[in-house]
């Protein structure tokens, strides 16, 4: 059965310290119940944020970076130099920090690399990766990913899977290319809403006033084809974790920020 809670902090910097300490205590957790973990990244402000925060604590070394695996939930289909890449933001603001085992960390392709511009192929080719790392216990060709993280943007896209657009519709595949998308840049690679859900944990983290009508929408229950973070569901879990301002328009308390 899984569970949705909702946490709400005062402001966004409380927000991505906040959860990069609970990142640490689960990674642990999961750590030493089974040896090793796998954690998916995002891209956006709060996703970096966080693992900024991360980089910047003592406590992050209580976590066996080498027995951990790194997936992405989305990349933007751009150069690998390119300051835009999800993967560049996350190797400044944290993977270039802590000795993880380098075969461990899944990035998808860019759009300079052996796909060259082919982001169906750089899709694809990511999908493969998804499966050759499934165990048979997982019983599909995608991970059972421990914790992914996801931001959200205010007309409701998660990873890169937006609103009304063919990838919310995608039920087969686990990985798509994007095209003609509405935020920057245009074209992107994503896994599918089905391949997310393969989760034991997803936490969904955002910050600004800007986000707070897609929250409100997905926790009343709007449908993931107008609102695709509705469909973001872990198997055991999903977090909500917010800052004052994006749950502004939640009608139900829950549970205060602290300061
Ligand atoms: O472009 C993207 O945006 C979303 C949300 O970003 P934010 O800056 O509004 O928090 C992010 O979840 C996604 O990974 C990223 O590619």
């Amino acid at each position: 059965m899984s569970k949705t809670e909702v946490v709400v902090y005062s402001n966004g910097e409380l927000l991505a310290a906040a959860v990069a300490a609970r990142l640490v205590t689960r990674l642990v957790d999961v750590q030493a119940a089974k040896g090793w973990a796998s954690l998916v990244l995002t891209g956006g402000g709060t996703g970096i944020a966080v693992l900024r925060e991360l980089r910047d604590s003592r406590a992050r070394d209580a976590v066996d970076w080498s027995k951990l695996d790194i997936y992405w939930g989305d990349e933007r289909f751009v150069p690998r130099d390119s300051d835009e890449r999800n993967e560049k933001q996350a190797r400044e603001a944290l993977l270039d920090h802590v000795p993880l085992d380098p075969a461990r960390v899944h990035a998808l392709e860019a759009s300079d690399g052996k796909f060259g511009d082919d982001v169906d192929g750089a899709a694809a080719a990511y999908a493969e990766v998804l499966a050759r790392n499934a165990r048979p216990e997982d019983h599909f060709d995608v991970p059972t990913f421990d914790i992914t993280l996801l931001g959200l943007g205010g007309e409701g896209h998660t990873a890169s899977v937006f609103p009304e657009s063919p990838a919310v519709y995608e039920t087969e595949r686990t990985v798509v290319a994007v095209r003609n998308c509405p935020k920057p840049p245009p074209t992107r690679i994503s896994l599918t809403l089905p391949a997310l859900r393969r989760s034991q944990e997803i936490w969904l983290m955002t910050a600004g006033a800007e986000k707070a009508d897609a929250v409100a929408l997905a926790l009343a229950g709007a449908g993931e084809i107008q609102i695709p973070v509705a469909g973001a569901r872990g198997q055991r879990r999903t977090l909500w974790l917010l800052d004052r301002t994006a749950a502004g328009k939640l009608t139900k308390v829950y549970r205060p920020p602290l300061s």
